[in-house]
């Protein structure tokens, strides 16, 4: 987990990244979500009675978060970064702190889902809520942020925010842009559904608008930001036309809030492609200069043919047409405008 700050407002533009190591997170800490009848299982990988398989199934054990050696401690190391960045913000409120290996959004209180055993971006919500009155929640990934949005639906605490692809039969389902909250919460939930094929151009021009609406009515006082990368040109899921600029401008205008940030990884299975894209981010962030090409490493034979950090658009079809884009920012501006 690395941090950005700055030392001190004279000189503000002077910015420095520090390695911030980690503590693992303890049973206690899950606790402060997770249910102890889930974790209990999570931790010793057996159901109470072995022979129904329905009691694993039913914490969500199996297909996509199949039991595996290490699994528990895996988890603490994640949920660990997760919190040790937000303690780190509560600490040093003027910084931007990068914990890549989190983002874990779809772990629901006591289910696990898509490939997500614990949620360590609601458990750093809940530790940063201790020094921030108002956080909001930004989602980037392919799919649905659904299990943030579920942890906070009902308080006007934690604005979530999700842009994913939307479509029948499309993992996890939910994220209707219908979907906007309960009680408290009512209208402090966004969900912004796209089709396939979205490019930078469209995802910047809706994300950018309704982004900048959320600051100004709900005004956050930090910011975690969840960075999936599945949305790239290039990635297994083949849905979004995303290069890292898609991302990285987003990014770039929630970090112009100049406001404590936590930036999350998330989704992403063309590796190379991942690394090009936070890679980006976080030489964004610190305002660096990358290279063209990729410098030699461990793994350079990966980025090939071409060996450079761009990633380029393909020619698919972007199936948000303009009326689309605009019928649902209105239908988001509205809600907002009710808040
Ligand atoms: C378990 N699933 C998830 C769930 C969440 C994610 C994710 O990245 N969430 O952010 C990815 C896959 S899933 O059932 O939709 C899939 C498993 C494997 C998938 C796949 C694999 C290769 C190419 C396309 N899709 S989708
Ligand atoms: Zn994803």
């Amino acid at each position: 987990m690395i941090a950005k700050y700055k030392a001190s407002e004279e000189c503000k533009l002077l910015s420095k990244m520090i390695l911030v190591l980690p503590k693992k997170a303890t049973l206690d800490d899950l606790k402060m979500y997770h249910a102890t009848d889930y974790l209990k299982v999570l931790q010793h990988q057996e159901c109470d009675d072995n022979e129904d398989d329905d009691i694993c199934s039913e914490f969500g054990f199996g297909y996509d978060c199949p039991f595996r050696e290490g699994l528990f401690d895996y988890c603490l190391q994640i949920a660990g970064g997760s919190l040790t960045a937000a303690d780190y913000l509560c600490e040093n409120h003027n910084s931007i702190v990068f914990h890549w290996l989190g983002g874990w959004h779809h772990a629901k209180r006591n289910v696990c889902a898509g490939y997500c055993y614990i949620n360590d971006c609601v458990l750093a919500i809940l530790r940063l809520r201790k020094c921030f009155p108002k956080i909001l929640y930004i989602d980037l990934d392919l799919h649905h942020g659904d299990g943030v949005e579920d942890a906070f639906c009902a308080t006007d605490k934690v604005f979530t925010f999700s842009v994913h692809k939307f479509e029948l039969g499309f993992f996890p389902g939910t994220g209707d842009i219908k979907d906007v909250g309960i009680g408290k919460g009512f209208y402090h939930t966004v969900n912004l559904p796209l089709k396939d094929g979205v490019d930078d151009e469209n995802f910047l021009k809706v994300c950018k608008k309704i982004l900048m609406k959320i600051k100004t009515v709900f005004k956050p006082d930090a910011i975690v930001l969840q960075a999936g990368a599945d949305g790239l040109n290039g990635d297994p899921m083949r849905s979004f036309n995303l290069t890292s600029q898609g991302l990285l401008r987003c990014v770039e205008l929630v970090v112009s809030w100049d406001l404590p940030t936590l930036i999350l990884g998330g989704g992403g299975y063309n590796e190379a492609n991942v690394a090009r894209c936070w890679c980006q981010i976080t030489a964004s962030v610190l305002k660096k200069e990358l290279p063209e090409d990729i410098p030699d490493n461990k793994f350079f034979l990966e980025y090939g043919p071409d060996f450079e950090f761009n990633i380029e658009k393909s020619f698919k079809k972007d199936l948000n047409s303009s009326d689309y884009l605009d019928s649902i920012t209105k239908i988001i501006s509205d809600n907002l405008d009710k808040l």
